[in-house]
């Protein structure tokens, strides 16, 4: 794991868009498509504010929520929609979502259509004080089915203390990530993030699933 401390959010929020920025325009130097998988949740909005600035192809940008919860992609608590309205404006409006909401065809049919999107390229998350990531919770009766290496890509599964189900991308997806950035703030989540590295065990401590590979950008 490599902990980047930073003297204010706003100093983190600028590095980690530029990181981006460059972690992108890397890929797509040799490769057709990119593939960025982006957290929901309160942190993350500002980043994506800087992000969509940037001149990039995002015509060739495939943006994969981590997770989502059991909501129609325009309701507030969504995170595709949420990173539909803060991503995807400006230089990035042209980036396609590849939404993890299942239709009529259920996760099988979420399952198929983000399997062209994988494996990820770029994997950015937040971290719960509870050290979830994406959708992965301490405690929920799925996670050790998730953290399997032959969980399936996306899965539905139980959020303690959360108001609705989620679909999560799962651990196997998420470690198979090319450069994992996980972006946290606040005194609570780096007590959790010392917290994880202790136990060092993903069905304690989600997180654990892909810290060591990790690089961790905190703020006060
Ligand atoms: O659906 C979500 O909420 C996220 O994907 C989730 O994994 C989030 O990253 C953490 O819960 C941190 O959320 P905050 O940034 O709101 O603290």
């Amino acid at each position: 794991m490599k902990l980047i401390t930073y003297p204010d959010v706003e100093m983190m929020i600028i590095d980690l868009a530029n990181v981006l920025a460059g972690e992108l325009n890397n890929v797509l130097f040799h490769a057709d498509r990119v593939t960025l998988a982006l957290p929901g949740g309160t942190t993350p909005g500002p980043l994506y504010d800087d992000l969509c600035a940037t001149p990039l192809p995002w015509d060739r940008v495939r943006v994969l929520p981590t997770d989502e919860r059991l909501v129609a992609p325009d309701h507030p608590r969504s995170n595709e929609g949420m990173i539909r309205s803060r991503l995807l404006t400006g230089a990035a409006a042209a980036a396609q979502v590849v939404g993890l909401c299942p239709g009529a065809d259920g996760i099988e049919g979420v399952s198929n259509r983000i399997g062209a999107a994988l494996p990820i390229d770029i994997l950015v998350l937040g971290m719960g004080a509870d050290m979830h990531i994406a959708s992965l919770f301490p405690g929920a009766p799925e996670l050790e089915a998730a953290l399997g290496p032959d969980a399936p890509p996306v899965m539905q599964v139980t959020a303690p203390g959360q108001p609705e189900p989620r679909i999560t991308l799962t651990a196997p997806v998420l470690r198979g990530a090319m450069s994992t950035h996980i972006l946290i703030t606040g005194a609570d989540k780096r007590a959790a993030l010392d917290r994880a590295v202790e136990l060092d065990d993903p069905r304690l401590a989600p997180v654990c699933a892909v810290l060591k590979t990790a690089t961790v950008h905190w703020a006060e």
